[in-house]
């Protein structure tokens, strides 16, 4: 395997019984230190981005004014906010089951992304996470549980109906951002051409719930919840709570910004099909997560895209200065594949598949 050169790569060997896909998770809770499988040096030190608090950095060259995409949606009752909470709580009792429990539902070798266990990509690094996940589309919740609780008892029921409103949740409000995306893009549905498109990228989205359990730890700083990636999809709803861990780089400056743990609030992650889709006007987002001595966290992201047979293709605006698409047409699996062969380089795949150069660097 190739060894990545940037800071944030661990450069030991993966521990050989961590490369099954089915491999177990090491007992977070009765850790006393952070074993040498799961130590990331370097991630905190003085070469990698500072970390500040999101409300104490400064940007001068962006306008933080009222029309901006999201605006409306913090009005009204976007999203009901009992079921995010009772979605969570259901997420927390399902990672408090015992291992074998949780077990019995471990991803499946060449089974896609489904199941509990580490993410087939998040294999490849030659360290583990302080995270246990859970991945899951929605349409497979009730099928997929009984793996966990065969007997489909209340518990069984009860963690079903709060992920399908979870589900529910999350697919409207997907629909609604990206209409309004679309209207930011000037590419809404007023004209024949943008209309159709706009309802058949609504009309198809499919999206996979991923569960994180990021349990406290004993050295935080030589731990890693999540390590730096962009989402490949169209966008990530990622639901804060009290406990923050969420960051995000922000450029030039490059700095980490710990996004608040504010309880009900929900970050917008742009993922590189959406870039893609956009012909780069929305940027995907570099993000992690890191994780603390004193509580476990919980997060849920959402991941919205496209299906996997759909080509995306930039949409280029009639009547904007840039008149031709800078991505090649990709599907989500054939991106998928793009990335996974650049792993250990530094190359993006959004780079792989840029036609033209775009205007700002991407370096
Ligand atoms: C629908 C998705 C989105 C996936 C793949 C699949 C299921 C699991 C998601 C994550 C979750 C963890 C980071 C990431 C980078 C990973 O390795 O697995 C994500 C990835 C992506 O956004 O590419
Ligand atoms: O837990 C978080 O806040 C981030 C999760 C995330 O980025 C992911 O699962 O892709
Ligand atoms: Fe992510």
């Amino acid at each position: 395997m190739q060894i990545k050169t940037s800071s944030t790569m661990p450069t030991s060997p993966p521990p050989a019984e961590n490369n099954g896909a089915a491999a177990a998770y090491f007992d977070f809770r009765a850790a006393e230190r952070v074993p040498e499988s799961h130590v990331w040096a370097g991630m905190h030190e003085k070469d990698t981005a500072p970390v500040v608090a999101a409300g104490d950095e400064h940007d001068d060259d962006e306008d933080h004014d009222d029309d901006e995409p999201g605006g409306d949606m913090r009005d009204g009752h976007a999203v009901p906010v009992e079921s995010l909470s009772r979605a969570e709580e259901q997420a927390a009792r399902l990672f408090a089951l015992p291992a074998p429990d949780k077990a019995r539902a471990a991803r499946r070798p060449g089974g896609g992304s489904t199941g509990y266990g580490v993410p087939p990509y998040l294999l490849r690094y030659p360290k583990r996470m302080w995270a246990e996940g859970y991945t899951f589309p929605p349409p497979a919740i009730r099928d997929e549980f009984r793996r966990v609780w065969p007997d489909a008892g209340d518990d069984y029921h009860r963690f079903c109906s709060a992920m399908e409103e979870y589900d529910a949740a999350m697919r409207a409000l997907g629909e609604r951002l990206l209409a309004m995306f679309f209207k930011a893009l000037g590419l809404a549905g007023d004209d024949a051409a943008g209309g159709k498109t706009e309802r058949r990228i609504r009309d198809t989205l499919t999206s996979t719930i991923h569960l994180n359990m990021f349990p406290r730890c004993p050295d935080p700083d030589r731990a890693v919840g999540l390590v730096a990636h962009t989402d490949s999809g169209f966008f990530t709803f990622i639901l804060q709570s009290p406990v923050p861990g969420l960051q995000l780089l922000r450029r030039r400056p490059d700095r980490w910004v710990t996004v608040p743990g504010t309880p009900g609030a929900l970050i917008v992650v742009v993922g590189d099909l959406f870039h893609v889709l956009t012909n780069g006007r929305f940027h995907s987002v570099f993000h992690r997560a890191v994780v603390n001595r004193e509580n476990d966290r919980i997060s849920m992201p959402y991941f919205l895209g496209p299906p996997a047979d759909m080509k995306v293709t930039p949409l280029v605006a009639a009547g904007s200065p840039e008149s031709k698409a800078v991505y090649q047409a990709v599907t989500w699996p054939e991106y998928m594949a793009i990335r996974d062969k650049l792993f250990g380089t530094n190359i993006s795949a959004l780079t792989m598949i840029r036609v033209a150069k775009e205007e700002d660097e991407e370096s």
